[in-house]
């Protein structure tokens, strides 16, 4: 029995309240007795919605927050997305533990369409990320990508307006919302690849505190942690910053890593892709060997024109 307090920085959308709740359950399974409590803070990214996110300091801006918290002291530990979370943490701080992977897929929400496949020629699609943009417009060269951000819910509601003919969501979200009935379709990972980190759940603390670190392993798991680092490694090499049309998926096979990149133009006509196979014993270098095929390949020449339009 421990008598400590736990206390959990998190932001107020649904969906990182909903994985705040989720390590606190299952911190408390683990240790009867803890103590979980939830520090919710609204950060700026939640607060600025009609500027890109890139221009208002990118995802990273969410996490910056939730660190401070815990650097001085008011929190114990951050729960965050994965995909959310950059390459570099601040001194201090770490990532301690990865949970347990859910459906990484992206995923086609629409009211009238059944599948991409479906949509018709011209037909209108929402999401705010060039990773999605990108390879849409490979797959679907007619099909009109239309700005759209805001948390889970926004987005849903301006499909349900009539904004748009469909929108791209992540699987994960919906069905740790429980809105898995809006998902038509989940995408093929050859058709839309996920992001590095996408469907993870990764818990940050202060790199001192053992007390803590000792409190969240049962909560890591091994296999999923694997692939997210090789993922991560692919973006580190490629200084995938907040906003850029990297996508990256490793798959255990056995003892093997499948890990697939991509990096392509936000308007889908250059897409680089790479795939390796190898020891899961070192998923950083497998990650590495990805990212340095497509720098080969003219990646560089891509993400520069990415943030060079960003910053006009
Ligand atoms: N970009 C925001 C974000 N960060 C994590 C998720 C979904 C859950 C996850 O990938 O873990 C989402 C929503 C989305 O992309 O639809």
């Amino acid at each position: 029995m421990t008598t400590k307090t736990l206390r959990i920085a998190t932001r107020k959308s649904p969906l990182a309240l909903w994985q705040a709740e989720y390590v606190k359950e299952r911190l408390i399974q683990a240790h009867p007795g803890l103590t979980v409590e939830l520090v919710a803070m609204s950060t700026r990214g939640d607060k600025i919605l009609d500027a890109p996110l890139a221009k208002v300091g990118g995802k990273g801006l969410f996490v910056k927050e939730l660190e401070r918290c815990m650097l001085d002291g008011e929190a114990d530990i951050a729960v965050h997305s994965m995909k959310d979370v950059p390459m570099e943490f601040p001194e201090g701080l770490g990532l301690a533990v990865i949970c347990e992977r859910e459906d990484p897929r992206d995923a086609f929400v629409s009211n009238t369409y059944k599948s991409l496949d479906e949509l018709p020629t011209g037909a209108v699609v929402g999401t705010s990320s060039l990773r999605r943009q990108c390879q849409l417009m490979q797959s679907r060269p007619d099909l009109e990508i239309k700005w759209l951000r805001g948390n889970v819910q926004t987005r849903l509601s301006k499909l349900d307006d009539g904004q748009y003919d469909a929108i791209i969501l992540a699987t994960a979200g919906l069905v740790r919302l429980e809105m898995e009935d809006r998902i038509a379709q989940r995408i093929s990972t050859d058709v839309s690849l996920p992001a590095g980190g996408q469907g993870a759940v990764g818990i940050e603390c202060r790199t001192d505190d053992e007390e803590t670190m000792a409190l969240l392993a049962p909560l890591h798991d091994k296999n999923t942690a694997t692939r997210v680092y090789a993922e991560r490694a692919m973006n580190r090499r490629l200084e995938g910053g907040c906003q850029v049309p990297i996508a990256c998926y490793a798959e255990l096979q056995e003892d093997q890593i499948w890990l697939r990149g991509l990096v392509g133009s936000p308007d889908g006509k250059t897409v680089l892709r790479h795939e390796v196979r190898g020891s899961a014993s070192d998923p950083e270098a497998l990650g590495i060997e990805v990212a340095e095929v497509l720098l080969g390949q003219g990646a560089q020449a891509i993400l520069d024109d990415v943030y060079n339009a960003e910053n006009d």
